[in-house]
């Protein structure tokens, strides 16, 4: 087993870990405090808001106020989703760094998440791919349901290679593999990982996992053990998707980093901030801290 000696963290909790919180719209400034802390932990990747319909997900509703609210730190890429061109002009004119779309390998989610087919929905990207180069604004790619569909259940690892593959293929730097409902476990993450390293390099990769059936820590040690070296991860293991019912929150970033530290792979994060970033937004949020470090180091 050969692992990356260095991991590019990717965090999620303001776009991932807050779109699906049930109950009154987070305040801006929740949200934007909530970037500033995670930037201050040393997060240099920080996938801030979504601009899209707020019919569909009304709290990311406040994208362009939260884009506006943040404290830019020198060096770190404040990102968001744009499922169109009306969300790319709208984050563009909120002055994001990187903007990411999103694609999934299964036909039925993509019909709920973004209301059209997979082909459809790679169409609706060109328009977007074309503005981002002229404006030289990077696009990151996901591709949901690499592990397993909520309305389909398997999903063959070719499908998801040719999506991946579609989406490096128009442009998007880096693909990121999501197991939004969490239901993979190693020997499938490296399976579909296999099959997606055909079309693509592993250096374009990236690992999104939700940790709904607990083994996200286990399916990362797998991928991390075929040289994938960036990982999504979501602090007090915030989340869900608002259209994968039962889902939980992607994998917390403090387990995530806590398991790097141990292998030592560097990050540049610092574990003790993160802990107390995960404990102030679960407090904020009234809800329960989902990171078992962060549970463990509180105490
Ligand atoms: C894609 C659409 C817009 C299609 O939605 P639609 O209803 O098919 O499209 P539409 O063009 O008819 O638009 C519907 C309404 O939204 C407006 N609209 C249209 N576009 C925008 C926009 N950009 N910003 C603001 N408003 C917009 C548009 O103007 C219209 O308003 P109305 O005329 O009814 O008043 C919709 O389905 C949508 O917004 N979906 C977003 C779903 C979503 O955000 N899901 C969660 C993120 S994905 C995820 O979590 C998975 C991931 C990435 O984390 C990886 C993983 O874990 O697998």
């Amino acid at each position: 087993m050969t692992f990356p000696k260095q991991v590019r963290l990717v965090e999620m909790s303001p776009r991932d870990g807050l779109q699906n919180e049930a109950g009154p719209m987070i305040a801006t400034d929740i949200k934007t405090g909530l970037i500033n802390r995670l930037a201050d932990c040393g997060l240099n990747h920080i996938e801030s808001a979504s601009f899209v319909s707020p019919k569909w997900v009304p709290q990311m509703g406040d994208a362009s106020d939260v884009m506006a609210g943040i404290k830019r730190k020198t060096g770190v890429r404040y990102s968001v989703l744009t499922p169109n061109l009306r969300g790319f002009e709208n984050a563009l004119a909120a002055g994001v760094d990187e903007v990411a779309v999103f694609a999934a390998a299964s036909e039925s989610f993509s019909q709920k998440n973004i209301n059209c087919s997979i082909a459809e929905s790679l169409e609706r990207f060109q328009p977007v791919m074309e503005a981002a180069k002229k404006h030289h604004i990077p696009v990151r790619g996901y591709v949901s349901t690499v592990l397993g569909c909520p309305y389909e259940g398997d999903i063959a690892p070719e499908q998801v290679a040719n999506v991946a593959r579609e989406l490096a293929d128009m442009g998007c730097y880096e693909i990121s593999l999501g197991d939004t409902i969490g239901v993979g476990t190693p020997l499938k993450a490296k399976r579909m990982l296999e099959a997606v390293t055909t079309q693509v390099p592993i250096e374009r990769l990236a690992a999104h996992f939700h940790d709904t059936y607990g083994q996200a820590l286990a399916n990362l040690y797998a991928v991390l053990a075929e040289g994938v070296g960036v990982i999504d991860a979501s602090v007090a293991g915030l989340g869900g998707c608002p259209y994968a019912k039962g889902a939980s929150g992607n994998v917390a970033t403090e387990d995530v980093l806590y398991l790097l530290n141990g292998l030592g792979i560097s990050t540049g994060v610092d574990l003790d901030n993160l802990v107390a970033t995960g404990e102030w937004i679960s407090s904020q949020l009234n809800r329960h801290n989902g990171s078992k470090v962060g549970q463990a180091l509180q105490r």
